[in-house]
C-alpha cells in the first residue's frame, strides 16, 4: 500500500475546468466521480475537505449577460446564481453515498486577524467532527477586487495550513508542473520538487486554462509555501478517472512538493498573513541580517527605521528592508503608536518575538 494512504486529513482543491464541460454546463459525470472518490476516502476513515471552484462557470451556463457588463458585477451575478447550482449538485451526489456536505463560503476578511481565523477553524472542526464534508469556495458575491484571494489555490493552501492537514491535493487540467510549456511535446512533468529550494519561475508560462483564475503561478506559490510549513502538496490532473484514489493508494503521474519541517499552528497562521497584514515596518540592514540568520533573534526597536502603516497589538505586520523588499511577516507585540515612540532605541521590548517571525527570503 502506498504511504500516501496514511494521510488522515486531506484538503482537495478542484479547479473550474475540471468541473465544467466544453459547453459551460457543470460536468455531472466528472463531479459524480469526484464525489465517489471522496466517499471512498470517508469510508477509509479519512477526513476530507473539498475546496471547489466552478460557481462563476456554472452561472455562465444559466444566464446570458451583456459583454459590456462591468466585470466585478458580472462575477457577482454569475457566482450568485452558479454557486447554488453547484452546491445542490454536490448535496445530491454526497447524499447518494449517505454523506452530508456543507457549504462554506469565505472571504479574505474572514482570516484577517487571529480571532476571525480561529472562528473559521472552529467551524471547520465541528463539521469534521460530525462527519460532514465541507465544500468551500470564495464568496465571490461579496469579495471585490482588492479583498479577493488571488484564486482558490491560495484559499486551499490557507485551509490546509489552518487545519494542519496531512496533505493538499490540487486538481487542475494538466498532469502537474511541466519543465516547459505544457503544450510542447518536449515538456515533461516534474515528479518531485523540493518546495524549499526550487526556483521554477522560468518554467511557468502566464497561460491559464479556459476558465481558471490564477494559473500555474499561484499553484506553484501556494504549493511551495504550504510544503514549507510541513504539508506535502500534490498537483495532478482532475480530468483523469480515479485520480484521487490513484494518488493516495496507487501510482499516477503528478508533481509532488516535498514537505519541510512541520511548523506550529500559529506559525502557519502567520505564514499565510501576507494578503491580510495591515502594518508595515521598515528595518535597517543589521536587523534584517539578524532576523534572517536562522538564529533565534527577535526584532528589537533599535533595528527599526520607520513605521509605514499602522497596526494594533496582535496584528500580522510586514517587515521590509531599506530597499522596500519584503523580508518576512511577524506578529506585533504592541501597537504602532508605542513602536513609533521607541524607534532606534536600545534596550526596548522586542516588537516581534522570534517565535512569531516568518521569513520570506
Ligand atoms: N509549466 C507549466 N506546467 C503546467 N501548466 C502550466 C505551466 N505553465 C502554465 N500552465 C498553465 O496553467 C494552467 C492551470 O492553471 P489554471 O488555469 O488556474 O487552472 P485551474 O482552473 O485548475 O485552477 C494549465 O492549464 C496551463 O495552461
Ligand atoms: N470562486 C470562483 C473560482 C475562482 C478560481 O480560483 O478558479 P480556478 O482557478 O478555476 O480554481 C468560482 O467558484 O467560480
Amino acid at each position: 500500500m502506498s504511504t500516501t494512504s496514511l494521510y488522515k486529513k486531506i484538503v482537495i482543491k478542484v479547479g473550474s475546468n475540471v468541473l465544467t464541460q466544453a459547453d459551460g454546463l457543470p460536468n455531472i459525470e466528472r463531479i459524480s466521480q469526484l464525489v465517489e472518490q471522496l466517499a471512498a476516502l470517508r469510508q477509509d476513515g479519512k477526513e476530507v475537505i473539498l475546496v471547489s471552484s466552478g460557481a462563476v462557470a456554472a452561472g455562465r451556463s444559466l444566464i446570458q449577460i451583456s459583454e459590456k457588463q462591468n466585470t466585478i458585477a458580472a462575477r457577482q451575478l454569475l457566482a450568485s446564481i452558479g454557486q447554488i447550482k453547484l452546491i445542490n449538485l454536490y448535496q445530491q451526489l454526497f447524499e447518494k453515498h449517505g454523506l452530508l456536505c456543507s457549504q462554506v463560503l469565505v472571504t479574505k476578511e474572514d482570516f484577517r486577524d487571529r480571532m476571525h481565523y480561529l472562528n473559521i477553524r472552529n467551524c471547520m472542526e465541528i463539521l469534521l467532527q460530525h462527519g460532514v464534508v465541507p465544500v468551500i469556495n470564495e464568496n465571490d458575491v461579496v469579495s471585490v477586487t482588492e479583498l479577493m484571494f488571488t484564486d482558490n489555490d491560495e484559499l486551499a493552501g490557507l485551509i490546509a495550513s489552518m487545519l494542519n492537514a496531512d496533505a493538499l491535493i490540487i486538481l487542475s487540467n494538466v498532469d502537474g508542473i511541466y519543465n516547459g510549456d505544457p503544450k510542447l511535446p518536449s515538456s515533461r512533468v516534474i515528479p518531485e520538487i523540493d518546495g524549499l529550494e526550487a526556483d521554477l519561475g522560468g518554467f511557468i508560462t502566464a497561460g491559464k486554462s479556459g476558465l481558471g483564475r490564477g494559473g500555474m503561478v499561484t499553484k506553484l506559490h501556494t504549493a511551495q509555501s504550504v510544503a514549507k510549513l510541513g504539508i506535502p502538496v500534490m498537483i495532478a490532473n482532475g480530468m483523469r478517472e480515479h485520480i484521487i484514489t490513484d494518488l493516495l493508494y496507487g501510482t499516477v503521474v503528478h508533481t509532488r512538493f516535498k514537505p519541510g519541517k512541520v511548523k506550529s499552528g500559529k506559525k502557519k497562521w502567520i505564514a499565510h498573513g501576507e494578503g491580510t497584514a495591515k502594518g508595515i515596518v521598515q528595518l535597517n540592514a543589521g536587523a534584517k541580517e539578524a532576523l534572517l540568520s536562522g538564529k533565534a533573534s527577535s526584532l528589537l526597536p533599535v533595528g527599526i527605521t520607520s513605521i509605514q502603516a499602522d497596526f494594533k497589538k496582535g496584528d500580522i505586520i510586514k517587515l521590509i528592508d531599506e530597499q522596500e523588499q519584503l523580508i518576512g511577516l511577524g506578529v506585533a507585540e504592541y501597537g504602532a503608536e508605542q513602536a513609533r515612540n521607541c524607534i532606534g532605541e536600545q534596550k526596548q521590548r522586542p516588537l516581534v518575538h522570534y517565535n512569531y517571525f516568518h521569513p520570506l527570503l
